[in-house]
């Protein structure tokens, strides 16, 4: 894939826009860091910084009162939905430039905007000190900060790259199913990556390259020709379309309502238009990235001008090659307190082999004979809590509360859903021994490992469980920060932050478990916390286990949580742990996306040493 669009991007003299959608870990945003890094040294060298500009040192950035500045504007944009991936990816060509270009200044290069208090400062003394860099890494929020509050930066004709990372996350495009109203929300409240990517185009195309004041009311590119009305009236048309399907006569009344406003809404301000550069050269190109790109969120994009030209994509059409191979997925349900069972088997059926499994002895060579062992109870629940079960025990007299046969089960269990009405401790508790008993059982498997917390629970009452389990885990966004903080802050010593269950930031290096019985080599392994939002794109090293706190909402959602590990090749786990509160609706959520993903569930068993 790097082979095909590294040369793409970097020859692209019809400037032809980009799609590329390939698997999780293949190098999607590597692949825009190295083309990144090629653009700013190229953009370097043909504006003689050497002679133009004076070498500023970092440490004194307020007494540089002239700056001199060799362009007005960055050549290349590179948005990303989470501060934590613009992080990563400005450190990655942070390190990669030392090697590559160890004479150049990388301030000149590239400049990382996101919205962190602690750091803003520096980034706007480092803008003022060094002048527009060659490269933005930046979240559209605090782009959209950078450029009409602080006014520090702005944009213009020179501007040749936009890439876009994560853009479906980015943009979270409703579902064509959204009510009016929402569509209304949302047609108003654009997502600041739409509202963002839509000004820098108007501003590559715009005659004055000062900066608008930000209201698309004002938009200057706001073509008010044919085709804009065209564009309008096709939103309209989808609303009228929606309401077409309804039946509920209150409720088409009520669309039209709706519909109504929005037209009147549109009329008045000509707001919301989508960008029209049709009548100009083209001397942009448009990348957008993500391992999951939907034919609507393509089709949503060209309505709003992104591709004023075909699209030139790169992606797998194999639906089956969404998931690594080298990711081995396996779920554990939580039926009530005391029946912690696999996914059982009969509907899932894996149509994919698990090619490059771990070195795990419960993977076999074939998957159907796999899930007909995926009967065996990983967990037991005694008065200390939850165990593992020995091997030889009596397993199916324990499966279900009648020992029926896993094939005689019904499809909806039985669920004593009181049993499973926690609050956030006894729910933290719960999880907490499952991870525990989790990693134990992969004991030197695990390098390093991130569990995904369910929206809405809290992380600090999770940090206190697993403590109390001898597990020292960091909250993802925290650690990320951390390492921005002590970067802006010029702190050379990078300190591993842990969290106390009190929620009393403690700076500890080399934090030991209280417990040592569990996770003994905790010491070199390190666990995080991570939500779906600030594990997107996210590449941590030696990622070899996913933890997955309840079903999620999405195979999308799956997909990226899933794909923080198996990353370029190295095998990885992914574990979903369901509560069966909801009637077995949550289980029957995971079924529905293992069978859209077209992976299969590998049962665990417990293996004795
Ligand atoms: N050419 C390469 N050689 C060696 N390692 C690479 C190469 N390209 C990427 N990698 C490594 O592979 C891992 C995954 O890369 P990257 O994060 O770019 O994947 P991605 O496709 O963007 O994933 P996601 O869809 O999850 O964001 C990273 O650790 C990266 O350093």
């Amino acid at each position: 894939m790097q082979a095909q669009l590294l040369p793409a991007i970097l020859s692209n003299a019809d400037k032809q826009d980009y799609i590329v959608q390939q698997e999780t870990g293949s190098g999607k945003t590597m692949s825009i860091v190295l083309s990144l890094l090629t653009i700013a040294n190229k953009d370097y060298k043909n504006n003689s910084f050497i002679i133009k500009r004076p070498k500023v040192s970092t440490t004194s950035l307020n007494s540089v009162s002239q700056p001199n500045y060799a362009f007005s504007a960055p050549a290349a944009v590179l948005l990303v939905p989470n501060k934590e991936l613009a992080t990563q990816i400005y450190f990655w060509a942070e390190k990669l430039s030392k090697e590559a270009f160890p004479n150049i200044e990388f301030n000149h290069l590239f400049q990382l905007i996101v919205r962190d208090q602690d750091s803003l400062e520096f980034q706007l003394d480092t803008l003022k000190a060094f002048g527009p860099p060659s490269v933005v890494v930046a979240t559209p929020n605090a782009l959209k900060d950078f450029i009409f509050t602080h006014k520090v930066i702005s944009f213009n004709n020179r501007l040749q790259y936009i890439f876009v990372d994560e853009v479906d996350m980015a943009l979270s495009i409703l579902s064509k199913y959204a009510p009016p109203k929402k569509r209304l929300t949302r047609i108003k409240n654009p997502k600041e990556m739409q509202v963002i990517v839509e000004h820098l185009l108007s501003q590559i195309y715009s005659k004055s390259p000062k900066i608008v004041k930000f209201n698309y009311k004002n938009s200057k590119d706001s073509n008010k020709d044919d085709d804009d009305l065209k564009n309008k009236s096709s939103q309209l048309q989808k609303l009228v379309d929606l309401i077409s399907s309804t039946k509920n006569n209150k409720k088409k009344d009520y669309t039209l309502k709706q519909i109504e406003i929005l037209k009147k809404n549109m009329d008045q301000s000509q707001s919301f238009m989508p960008i029209n550069i049709d009548q100009f050269k083209k001397t942009h190109s448009l990348y957008c990235f993500s391992a999951t790109v939907s034919k609507d969120l393509c089709n949503f994009m060209k309505s709003r001008g992104w591709f004023p030209k075909s699209i030139q994509t790169i992606k797998n059409r194999d639906p089956s090659l969404l998931v690594p191979p080298v990711i081995q997925h396996s779920v554990i349900i939580v039926d009530n307190l005391k029946n912690v069972r696999n996914l059982r088997s009969e509907i899932i059926k894996p149509k994919k082999l698990v090619t490059k499994a771990t070195s795990n002895k419960s993977t076999s060579d074939n998957p159907d004979s796999e899930s007909k062992k995926s009967t065996h109870f990983l967990l037991k629940s005694t008065d200390s809590g939850l165990r593992l079960i020995e091997k030889d025990h009596d397993l199916i007299s324990e499966m279900t509360p009648d020992g029926q046969d896993d094939s005689k089960i019904p499809k909806k269990p039985q669920v004593n859903t009181n049993a499973l009405k926690m609050n956030d401790h006894e729910y933290s508790a719960l999880m907490a021994d499952i991870i525990s008993n989790l990693l134990e059982m992969e004991g030197k498997l695990v390098t390093s490992a991130i569990i995904f917390l369910e929206e809405g629970r809290n992380y600090f009452v999770l940090s206190s469980a697993l403590d109390e389990m001898g597990i020292k885990a960091t909250m993802l966004i925290d650690s990320f920060e951390d390492t921005n903080k002590n970067k802006f802050s010029q702190n050379n010593v990078l300190q591993q932050k842990s969290i106390e269950p009190s929620g009393l930031v403690n700076v500890d290096s080399d934090s030991t478990s209280k417990v040592d019985n569990i996770n003994l080599h905790q010491k070199h392994t390190k666990i995080y916390v991570a939500t779906e939002n600030s594990g997107r794109g996210i590449d941590i090293p030696n990622v070899s286990h996913v933890i997955i706190l309840n079903a999620p909402a999405s195979s999308t959602s799956y997909l990226h949580m899933s794909g923080r590990t198996g990353r370029f090749g190295k095998p990885g786990k992914a574990f979903t742990v369901v509560l069966n509160n909801n009637n077995g609706v949550s289980e029957g959520r995971i079924r529905g996306i293992f069978k859209k993903l077209e992976i299969g569930n590998t049962p665990i068993e417990f293996i004795e040493d």
